[in-house]
């Protein structure tokens, strides 16, 4: 018998009645708010917090419920094949796990676990800037699974090229460059509680494992953390930069770049002009610009405007597998999930991002098949219906 990601339902219905061990919520907003229960404030507030008013982050989810799908019947989708193409690689399913930087402010596992349970499902992991662990630590916990980077754009040139040196040696595949963050924003509810992991050197790891970082700093970061981190913010990520100054990283790094953060069309046309090869349609999950356009109302016009010129993935919002489903048929070719692997991280360590990723490729199988689709590749405009406003 064909094995589907589907048959994972059937798994928990047994575990159920065997009464064996209980398990964490398979509906992933259920899981936030066991994730709040459980874990400290200011933890629980970073990862689950957005910027300003938090109407963005509401508008993610807003959106994509308003859309609606119209099954077909019929249609032979016993044996089903859930892979897809990205950038010259064969992904099982359309779904990675998005970069989420201070994963150790969730679980002593942090990183190392969450690249495990990637790697275990079959899922690429996307290795953030901001990562509490250092990136070949990560990449040692992977074997060769698929990894690709995430690149907060430094102020100096040397710690850029270096991270991309790095990054390289481990294994890392894509360069996603995220591109809406060069400011933290304002986020009330971190504010309130005065919670800034980076403040407290969590976040670090990547700069202060660095060569070029520490030829910066006259004591190492043991000797004087607050210098290292002052380094470290000021080094960040540089609201200075342009369009040109692509460049520099299309000469520097010889795999595919994607924009991580376009929501514009323009932007995404001004991003194949610049030689990049995908981008990333996101809010960062509603943390940055709040007001901003939900990210689902966003993909479809950059779609249209990437054309074949472009491969498109998009975040922001994604929290059940007909989420995913709807992400396709609106023009992406894979979607990245941020916070609900936070939270099972958070909750259970490895099993518990690895439970995050089977629920919603389970439910995003069941989507496809109960819609009358056989792959994701025949999702389209036309299986979705847009509720009235
Ligand atoms: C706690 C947290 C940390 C994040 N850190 C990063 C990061 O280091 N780099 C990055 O590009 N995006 C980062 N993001 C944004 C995610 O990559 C992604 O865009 C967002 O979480 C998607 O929305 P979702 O959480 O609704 O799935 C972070 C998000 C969260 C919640
Ligand atoms: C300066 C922000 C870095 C981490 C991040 O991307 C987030 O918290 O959303």
């Amino acid at each position: 018998m064909t094995q589907h990601r589907a048959d994972f339902q059937y798994e928990i219905y047994l575990d159920g009645m065997t009464g064996a061990v209980p398990r964490l919520p398979t509906d992933l907003t259920a899981l936030e708010e066991m994730a709040e229960r459980r874990l400290g404030p200011g933890p629980f507030g970073y990862v689950a917090g957005s910027a300003g008013d938090g109407s963005t982050a509401r508008a993610n989810r807003a959106a994509l419920e308003r859309r609606r799908i119209v099954p077909r019947m019929l249609r032979d989708v016993a044996e089903r094949d859930l892979s897809v193409e990205v950038l010259g690689r064969t992904l099982s399913a359309p779904l990675a796990l998005a970069p989420v930087g201070v994963l150790s402010i969730m679980h002593p596992g942090a990183e190392p676990a969450a690249a495990r349970a990637a790697a275990a499902q079959g899922v690429p992991f996307v290795l953030s800037s901001a990562s509490s662990t250092p990136m070949e630590q990560v990449a040692e916990a992977m074997g060769d699974a698929e990894r690709w980077f995430q690149l907060y754009w430094s102020k100096d040139r040397e710690v850029t090229l270096s991270f991309l040196k790095r990054a390289r040696a481990a294994g890392c595949s894509i360069l996603v460059v995220t591109l809406d963050t060069p400011l933290l924003a304002w986020r009330p509810r971190d504010l309130d509680q005065a919670y800034l992991p980076f403040l407290r050197g969590v976040g670090t790891a990547n700069h202060f494992t660095d060569p070029a970082f520490l030829a910066g700093l006259e004591k190492s970061p043991q000797d004087d953390p607050n210098a290292a981190v002052l380094r470290f913010v000021s080094l960040f990520s540089d609201p200075g930069k342009t369009w040109p100054d692509l460049a520099f990283l299309r000469e520097n790094w010889a795999g595919p770049i994607v924009l991580k953060g376009v929501l514009h069309p323009d932007d995404a046309r001004l991003a194949a002009d610049a030689g990049m090869d995908g981008v990333v349609v996101s809010n960062h999950g509603g943390r940055q610009v709040a007001g901003a356009v939900a990210a689902a109302d966003a993909l479809p016009r950059v779609a249209a405007a990437a054309g074949d010129r472009l491969t498109v993935l998009f975040d922001s919002g994604v929290r059940t597998g007909a989420d995913v489903f709807k992400a396709l048929a609106l023009g992406a070719r894979a979607v990245l999930v941020g916070r609900p692997y936070a939270y099972g991280l958070g909750l259970d360590g490895q099993p518990g991002v690895e439970h995050v990723i089977r629920c919603l490729l389970a439910e995003f199988d069941l989507t496809l098949a109960l819609s009358g689709h056989a792959r994701p590749g025949t999702v389209g405009a036309g299986d979705l219906v847009e509720d009235p406003v």
